[in-house]
Formats: structure tokens, C-alpha cells, sequence
């Protein structure tokens, strides 16, 4: 499929910036320093979510000063568009997580479809317990569960489409330097 590429310049210079860098930053710091509270002692095994969960998980990591080991697993849902479908396993956990603690990294908890089947999955397997840290988690009622809340989260944000710090727009500004939503959406 072709993508018109002004249109995905457009998409940029007219998206709202809700949390520019220096406020994202800050927000890793301080999830870095909650998640580094109650798995320092745990040897965990960090899960990151291609494509979108890449950003946070790398700025994430780096923030945690402790043994720990990190892995990826490819789940999509949305497929590059902008409404969610039936989640597909691009790439299923590999590492063994019997017995772990296992952290799930990702970048936004949104009807949270997602982060239920893979904190599932992680179940079935026999870890030990299973956590879950996003960038972002967007304030509606279409939660997958109800009242379901990330174990650690950086930002609440408003019920938009976003894009940014991970997060796509046709499969582009993953690395758009802050929280953008788009206009009108
Ligand atoms: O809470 P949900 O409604 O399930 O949506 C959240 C998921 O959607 C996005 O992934 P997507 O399927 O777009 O794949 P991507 O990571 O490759 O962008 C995002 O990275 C989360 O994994
Ligand atoms: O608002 C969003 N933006 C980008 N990807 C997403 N995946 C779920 N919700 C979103």
C-alpha cells in the first residue's frame, strides 16, 4: 500500500502535543523508580511489546539499576489502523517464565485487550507473578475489564487517537518526540 506522505507530514504539524518530552521524561523517571521499589529484589523477566511498547521499554531499561533480564514478544491488534481487531501473535513469548516475575512493557493501556490476553497468557505458563507498566493509559469506560488499571503507569490521557513515544498513526511517528493526538480524533 502506498502512503501519501504529506498527508502523514499534515497528520504532525496539526496533532495537538498534550505531553511535550520533558514531561514524558519525567514520568519514566518516576516509573522507573516505582518499578525499581517492588522488583529490585525479584530477578524479573521485562517482556517489551513490538512495535509499540520499543520506546518506553528502551527508556525505560536503562532506568533500572538492578539485575534484571529483557525480552520482546509481537502482538498487534490494530494493524496500523486506527480501531483495534482480534489480537494477532506475531511473536509469542520465547524465554521460559515458569516461576518468574514477569513485567509486561508496553505502550498504552487503551480498551486493554492486549495487555488481558498476553497477562493470560503469562498466567498459563506457570510465572510467578505478572506485572504490567505502559506509557500511557487513556480514561474511558471501554476497558476490557473492569476498572482495569496497568500496574505502573506514566501519564492518564484524555480519550483521543494518539501518537508518539511509541505509539503509530498509519505505521508513522513512532518517533514523535512527546504525546500527540490527532486533530479532531
Ligand atoms: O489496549 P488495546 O486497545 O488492546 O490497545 C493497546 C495496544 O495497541 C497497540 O498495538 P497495535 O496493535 O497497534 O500494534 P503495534 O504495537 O505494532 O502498534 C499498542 O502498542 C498496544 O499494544
Ligand atoms: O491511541 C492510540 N494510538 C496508537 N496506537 C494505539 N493503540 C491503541 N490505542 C492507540
Amino acid at each position: 500500500m502506498s502512503v501519501d506522505l504529506d498527508h502523514i507530514q499534515t497528520v504532525y504539524a496539526e496533532a495537538d502535543c498534550l505531553f511535550p518530552e520533558a514531561q514524558v521524561e519525567a514520568a519514566i523517571d518516576r516509573v522507573a523508580a516505582e518499578i525499581t521499589e517492588v522488583l529490585a529484589s525479584t530477578n524479573p523477566l521485562v517482556y517489551t511489546v513490538m512495535n509499540g511498547g520499543l520506546v518506553f521499554a528502551g527508556k525505560l531499561l536503562t532506568r533500572l539499576n538492578f539485575p534484571l533480564e529483557s525480552s520482546y514478544l509481537h502482538a498487534t491488534r490494530y494493524r496500523n489502523t486506527t480501531s483495534g481487531g482480534e489480537l494477532d501473535w506475531k511473536v509469542p513469548p520465547a524465554q521460559d517464565m515458569k516461576g518468574r516475575t514477569v513485567l509486561i512493557v508496553d505502550d498504552i493501556l487503551d480498551e486493554g485487550h492486549t495487555l488481558a490476553a498476553i497477562v493470560d497468557f503469562c498466567k498459563a505458563q506457570g510465572v510467578e507473578q505478572v506485572l504490567t507498566a505502559v506509557l500511557v493509559d487513556k480514561l474511558h469506560d471501554r476497558k476490557a475489564r473492569e476498572n482495569m488499571k496497568s500496574d505502573f503507569t506514566g501519564l492518564d490521557v484524555e480519550d483521543r487517537y494518539l501518537f508518539g513515544y511509541g505509539m503509530d498513526y498509519q505505521g508513522y511517528w513512532r518517533n514523535a518526540p512527546g504525546i500527540f493526538a490527532l486533530k479532531g480524533a
